[in-house]
């Protein structure tokens, strides 16, 4: 794998009942920082994630990873029935950990995310965004060197989401390389220094954030973005 690359995806295509999902993707993820990836509703933007995380297994191509460990954060958050603590000691299940250690992981996980004071109550029971704040805590308590992220903010009121972006920042800093799927483009211009465009399962275009959001060199992903950012069509209207 090229050094600079946590993630590397050649060729990769996928078809589903006839339908082309994955047009012979390529696309290479820095292992520094946060990579968005954008793109109209059905470009392939879940299934790109499912793919590196192995749960989909593409139909040709190859998929290349950085060793390490992976954390995924849905967008419906993946919960067991039982109290918001087992859950996050469930996800540290893997990790050798003393007790104490796995302990106090838990209680700076839950704090990190305001949730301390409901670490007995049942997670399943918990609000949408108390529930997404739950498993970003735990993708955080498991310290991953790869987070893929999907729309990990939607749905959420503005503290849960500012909650949220400044775990995915300090995660980035801290080493870890994320992967992030959200159409909230405020949001990906806070926390993504590279985006990729994806449109009808190919990489249309990719570079800087600012760049691409503001200057998009491709008709895609201009289409893309003047369907998600009124004030640009509103611009070119006057
Ligand atoms: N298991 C499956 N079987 C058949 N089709 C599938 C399957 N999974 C995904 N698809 C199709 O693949 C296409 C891409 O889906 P995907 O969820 O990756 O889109 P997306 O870019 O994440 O869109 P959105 O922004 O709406 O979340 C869609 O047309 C979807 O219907």
């Amino acid at each position: 794998m090229s050094a600079p690359f946590a993630i590397q995806l050649d060729e990769v295509s996928l078809a589903r009942d006839g339908r082309t999902i994955l047009d012979r993707l390529s696309v290479g993820i820095p292992a520094r920082g946060v990579t968005a990836l954008i793109g109209p509703n059905g470009a392939g933007k879940s299934v790109t994630l499912r793919i590196i995380d192995g749960l989909l297994r593409p139909d040709s191509g190859s998929v290349r990873l950085a060793p390490g460990r992976r954390a995924f954060v849905f967008q419906r958050p993946a919960l067991v029935r039982a109290s918001a603590a087992a859950n996050l000691a469930l996800g540290l299940a893997a990790l050798t950990l003393s007790r104490r250690e796995r302990a106090e992981r838990v209680a700076a996980a839950l704090e990190r995310v305001g949730l301390s004071d409901r670490a007995n109550d049942a997670a399943t029971r918990f609000s949408g965004g108390e529930q997404q704040r739950l498993v970003l805590a735990r993708a955080w308590a498991m310290q991953p060197d790869l987070l893929l992220l999907d729309e990990p903010t939607a749905s959420l009121d503005p503290a849960a989401t500012e909650t949220i972006e400044s775990l995915i920042a300090e995660m980035a800093r801290a080493g870890t390389t994320v992967l992030l799927v959200s159409h909230n483009l405020g949001q990906v211009a806070r926390l993504a220094e590279e985006v990729v465009v994806l449109s009808a399962g190919r990489a249309a275009e990719r570079g800087p954030t600012r760049s691409v959001l503001f200057s998009p060199r491709t008709a895609e992903a201009r289409a893309y973005l003047t369907g998600e950012l009124p004030w640009t069509s509103f611009a070119a209207a006057s």
